[in-house]
């Protein structure tokens, strides 16, 4: 991958795919990180990447191809101007900013900004992400395709059009991976109530989200059938989905209401 990337912030999300990047053969030569924070400066010594303070650091000669704005969302308005005169036909700005529209972009960049807004998550940093990506109509197919490349190197990629459904993609799979990690918290809290040691009820918890992670993607089998593939008519899983699939208390509607909340919080910081 010989990409020129600018990164603007290298927080979690930053370095995580930073991190799948340069594991999968990134040029650390190619890569401009700017970034006040430890982080930067800890992959800077790693990994030969140029880290800087702010753009205007940026050795004069270095056109990227890709502007990767992944700072908080709150903090956006406050820098995005600096980066106006970076607009040029060869240069797209993929945001992964939750809740900053498209609109948001032009309106700062202008209309012959090449934007294409994503959602990826935290496992690409082990090369298992999900990532949503919706372009503006003026990115070229290679201008796509780049992104294709650099995103599916650290998981799986979809394309939509209709960029209000990525509020909804914020609430299902960005923030997801807290979901999951939370599951692993409550098992193993619900472990400690059922009578185990606490340090054992989260190996126990741990592994078997793990566990049943890696039989998921190994299978071809659906949820569903891996699901009824452990329940044995009238023995211990089927007792446990019947409190789990309660229509009014179960999961399928606590899950409903914590996507939605996730999915109106993107909407409020599109503002
Ligand atoms: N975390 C996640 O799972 C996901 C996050 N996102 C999106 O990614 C973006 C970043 O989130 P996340 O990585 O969690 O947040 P972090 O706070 O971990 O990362 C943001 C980074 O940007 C740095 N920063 C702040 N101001 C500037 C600036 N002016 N120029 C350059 N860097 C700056 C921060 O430094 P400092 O800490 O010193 O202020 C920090 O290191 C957000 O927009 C979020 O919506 C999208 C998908 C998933
Ligand atoms: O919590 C957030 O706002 C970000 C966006 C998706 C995951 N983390």
């Amino acid at each position: 991958m010989n990409t020129r990337l600018l990164l603007v912030g290298c927080g979690k999300m930053g370095s995580a795919m930073l991190e799948g990047w340069l594991a999968r053969g990134l040029q650390a030569s190619n890569v401009f990180i700017v970034e006040q924070s430890e982080t930067a400066e800890k992959l800077e010594a790693q990994y030969g990447i140029n880290g800087v303070p702010d753009i205007d650091h940026i050795r004069e000669d270095f056109i990227p191809q890709v502007v990767l704005f992944a700072v908080k969302p709150q903090v956006l308005p406050d820098l995005i101007d600096a980066y106006k005169p970076l607009v040029r036909a060869e240069t797209v700005f993929l945001s992964v900013a939750a809740g900053k529209t498209i609109d948001f972009f032009t309106s700062h960049l202008g209309e012959h900004a090449r934007i294409v807004r994503a959602m990826p998550n935290t496992p690409a940093a082990v090369s298992r992400g999900m990532t949503v990506m919706c372009p503006t109509e003026n990115v070229s197919i290679a201008q796509r395709d780049m992104c294709q490349t650099l995103l599916e190197a650290v998981g799986m990629v979809s394309w939509i059009e209709d960029e209000s459904l990525m509020d909804a993609v914020t609430g299902l799979s960005g923030s997801g991976p807290a979901y999951i990690f939370h599951l692993v918290e409550a098992m193993a809290q619900a472990g400690v109530a059922a009578g185990l040691p606490a340090d054992q009820a989260m190996t126990l918890a741990r592994q078997t989200v793990v566990g049943a992670g890696f039989l998921l993607d190994a299978s071809e089998e659906t949820a569903a059938t891996l699901r009824e593939n452990v329940t044995s008519p009238g023995g211990t899983t089927a007792a446990a989905l019947n409190v789990l699939m309660d229509p009014k208390t179960g999961l399928p509607d606590l899950m409903t209401r914590a996507v939605a909340a996730a999915r109106d919080r993107s909407k409020e910081l599109a503002g």
